[in-house]
């Protein structure tokens, strides 16, 4: 399986196209705007959020509720584009007075200044536009397919908030899956207390009102992942490594944790290591889940925890110095509109990039053209590893 995504912030639309989704699966539009719509709220966005009503159109890959085999794309309109047809439409440059305002006072944490560089942009919107997190839509659309294949395999992925600006979560490891999705979708946040819920929002707050921004901590959590999926025979095929790579490509992300992660260095090995058992009905399991369902590039058969860190957001309405590219003179950024905090949005942007991963490791372990034959063949696996 892969995917590519194509669109700038404030232009027509995304598209994905997905490739790799076996025949005969069922996929609903509705499976899609769900993610869409989980992606989209949170406290803490600005006010393109509330122009935006994302909705995925599949225009290709499904009939009648299936998928066909072929590659499945996906478009994900931007009602913003309409405040936007003469920046981003197709007037020529001579014509079109608003262009010849460019973009050149780049901001310190954002793709500005390396992408124009790079490119040679003198306009910087050519970088903002696609570096910009509205890509993020696209990538959660790519995911919510992916989430349908696993649901269909008996893999649940759910993304919640643990943490922000230092305000934690409370641990509730007793949650079964049903009420950990129950909850990421009523609230992104991974608490029923709702004085830690309310202590975040008034932390995003007085972030706001101070224009400046925070980040957070974001934990995904995977249950019914088999045994062995993934591989230590090759540096590009351990699960972990690809799910942090993934993780770490979604915009503002600046670390991934699996279980302990850091907190692993300063403890001993038999505080790490989770003790093999066995049992009849289940096979082999593990006594505690420290290292957070993974081994040697393969998972254990325990539940999946991964965890990643969300700088805080780098447009800011307090200034920061930065340096104009045409005068090479400092000034104070100064913005129109922005997040003060995205860290909801982007714990369901992890759960779906996450999901992606595991779907394609998955797809390559037990690689068929057919849906009903895939599903049989993780039955088949999983009674025999239960077996072993
Ligand atoms: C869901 C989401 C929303 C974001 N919203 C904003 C925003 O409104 N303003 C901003 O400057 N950055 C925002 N970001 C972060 C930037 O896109 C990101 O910092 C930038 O692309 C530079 O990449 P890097 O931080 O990974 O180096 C957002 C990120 C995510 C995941
Ligand atoms: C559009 C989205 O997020 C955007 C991500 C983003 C950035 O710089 O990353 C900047 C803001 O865009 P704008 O300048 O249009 O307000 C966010 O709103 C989205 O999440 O769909």
């Amino acid at each position: 399986m892969r995917y590519l995504t194509a669109g700038e912030s404030h232009g027509k639309q995304l598209t994905t196209i997905i490739e790799g989704i076996p025949a005969n699966m069922p996929l609903l539009q509705e499976d899609i705007n769900q993610s869409l719509i989980r992606r989209q709220q949170g406290h803490g966005r600005g006010k393109r959020m509330q122009i935006e009503k994302d909705m995925a159109d599949i225009t290709s890959g499904v009939r009648h509720g299936y998928t066909l085999g072929s590659p499945i794309s996906l478009v994900i309109h931007n009602d913003d584009f309409k405040h936007w047809i003469d920046i981003m439409g197709e007037d020529p440059i001579e014509t079109n007075k608003k262009l010849r305002r460019t973009v050149s006072r780049p901001r310190p944490g954002h793709a500005d200044l390396n992408g124009a560089l790079k490119y040679g942009h003198r306009d910087m919107r050519n970088v903002l536009e696609r570096s910009s997190a509205r890509e993020t839509a696209a990538r959660v659309a790519a995911g919510a397919v992916a989430k349908t294949l696993l649901n269909h395999l008996g893999i649940t992925v759910s993304g919640y908030v643990k943490e922000i600006a230092g305000i934690t979560a409370k641990e509730n490891n007793s949650l079964s899956i049903a009420d950990r999705q129950r909850i990421s979708e009523e609230s992104p946040v991974r608490t029923l207390d709702k004085d830690v819920e309310q202590q975040m929002m008034d932390a995003i707050d007085q972030a706001k009102k101070d224009g400046d921004s925070i980040g957070g901590v974001i934990e995904v959590y995977v249950e019914g992942m088999p045994a062995g999926i993934g591989s230590y025979v090759h540096y590009d095929r351990k699960l972990d490594g690809r799910i942090a790579g993934s993780v770490m490509s979604i915009n503002a992300f600046k670390g991934v944790e699996f279980g302990l992660g850091f907190e692993a260095a300063r403890k001993n090995g038999s505080q790490v290591h989770d003790e093999i058992a066995w049992d009849e009905e289940d096979g082999y399991y593990r006594k505690t889940n420290r290292l957070g369902g993974f081994e040697g590039g393969m998972t254990t058969g325990m539940p999946l925890v991964v965890k990643g860190v969300m700088k805080p957001i780098p447009t800011l309405y307090k200034p920061l110095q930065s340096v104009d590219i045409e005068t090479k003179e400092p000034f104070n950024a100064s913005i129109e509109r922005s997040d003060s905090c995205a860290v909801p949005a982007a714990s369901v942007v992890m759960e779906h990039v996450v999901a992606f991963e595991l779907a394609k490791a998955i797809t390559e372990q037990f690689p068929h053209d057919q849906f009903p034959k895939l599903q049989q063949a993780i039955d088949d696996y999983r009674e025999e590893i239960r077996c072993f």
